[in-house]
């Protein structure tokens, strides 16, 4: 594990105006994955992340990157750490390029900055001091000063926020391409489809504390199961269809003609229900097969919506 977070609460201010931003969180990265910490504003993503980075110190709970402690071992850490902080953190008068030369030239292997300028599509703004980059250049600029490092491990707050789809499909490469490499990426995000596409293992976390974690399929086929829908003649008889599909499997006729099957929808559950159609003489229109997606996980979990 590159990371192991224990029971943590952190707390910011004392007494009555205190926040509890954690309260008890427990996660675990495995190396060469891409672990996302998934939740709404104010969840504590960035605060659980920077913790891992040893700016936070707990209140309580262990935080452990690989293998040492953020905070007491922090010299021998960072140089094997990439950090992409949500905003900021660098001289507003120095050209994007010289940032990215300079943290460059503060790592033993650097990658090649020239390609990750191109990579990036930071070419345009070299020489565009960072207090006049717009904010996707900056993110991009962000990006590539996590990553010049050639870091082990890599922590990614919200990488893609604010970034156009052609930014954000380009970042998205470049972190597919990273764990092809064997780094290890922790990726804080509200978004479903980022999730989706890159994570290995998603944690859903609220109020502070994990209410659901897995890999984004378990994750958006467990509890809530998925929906087959088609419509057909009104009135069919569903006594046979339910009797020809597994036993967790729900059918209706919520309006005549259409059918809706609520289960576990896989392969074999369809050519079941197409084969029971052909027996049937029935044409299923519509045939429709209806994925949850972790928005809707979300949803079930806490009654609220991912993104407010
Ligand atoms: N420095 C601080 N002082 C006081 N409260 C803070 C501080 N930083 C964060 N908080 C509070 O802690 C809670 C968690 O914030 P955090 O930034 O970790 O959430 P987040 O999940 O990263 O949210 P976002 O998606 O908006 O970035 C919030 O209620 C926030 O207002």
């Amino acid at each position: 594990m590159v990371v192991e977070v224990e029971d943590l609460v952190v707390r910011y201010g004392r007494g009555r105006s205190a926040v509890t931003a954690l309260d008890g969180l427990t996660l675990t990265a495995a190396r060469g994955q891409v672990t996302a910490v998934l939740g709404p504003n104010g969840a504590g993503k960035t605060t659980m992340v920077e913790t891992c980075e040893g700016y936070r110190r707990p209140s309580a709970g262990t935080v452990r990157v690989l293998g040492l402690d953020p905070i007491r071992d922090r010299r021998r850490l960072l140089p094997r750490l990439g950090v992409m902080p949500q905003s900021g953190g660098a001289w507003p008068g120095a050209r994007a390029e010289e940032l990215l030369r300079h943290v460059a030239r503060l790592y033993a292997h650097p990658l090649d900055v020239d390609m990750l300028v191109e990579r990036l599509d930071l070419a345009s703004c070299r020489r565009t001091p960072y207090r006049r980059l717009s904010g996707g250049e900056r993110q991009r600029l962000s990006l590539a000063m996590a990553l010049v490092g050639r870091p082990e491990l890599a922590f990614l707050d919200e990488p893609t926020a604010g970034l156009d789809p052609a930014a954000r499909r380009a970042t998205w490469e470049l972190i597919e391409e990273l764990r092809a490499d064997g780094v290890s990426v922790i990726l804080t995000t509200h978004l479903m489809d980022e999730v989706e596409r890159l994570a290995d293992q998603v944690y859903v976390v609220d109020h502070g504390v994990v209410i659901a974690s897995g890999t984004p399929a378990e994750l958006t086929t467990r509890g809530a199961a998925n929906t087959l829908r088609f419509r057909g003649p009104a009135g069919l008889d569903l006594r046979s269809l339910v009797a020809a599909l597994p036993e967790d499997c729900a059918v209706s006729e919520p309006s005549p003609g259409h059918y809706l099957i609520v289960g576990k929808i896989d392969p074999h559950l369809l050519a079941t229900v197409t084969a029971w159609c052909a027996a049937h003489g029935v044409m299923p229109d519509a045939l429709a097969v209806e994925r949850h997606t972790l928005e809707d996980v979300f949803l079930e979990l806490t009654g609220r919506e991912l993104r407010r």
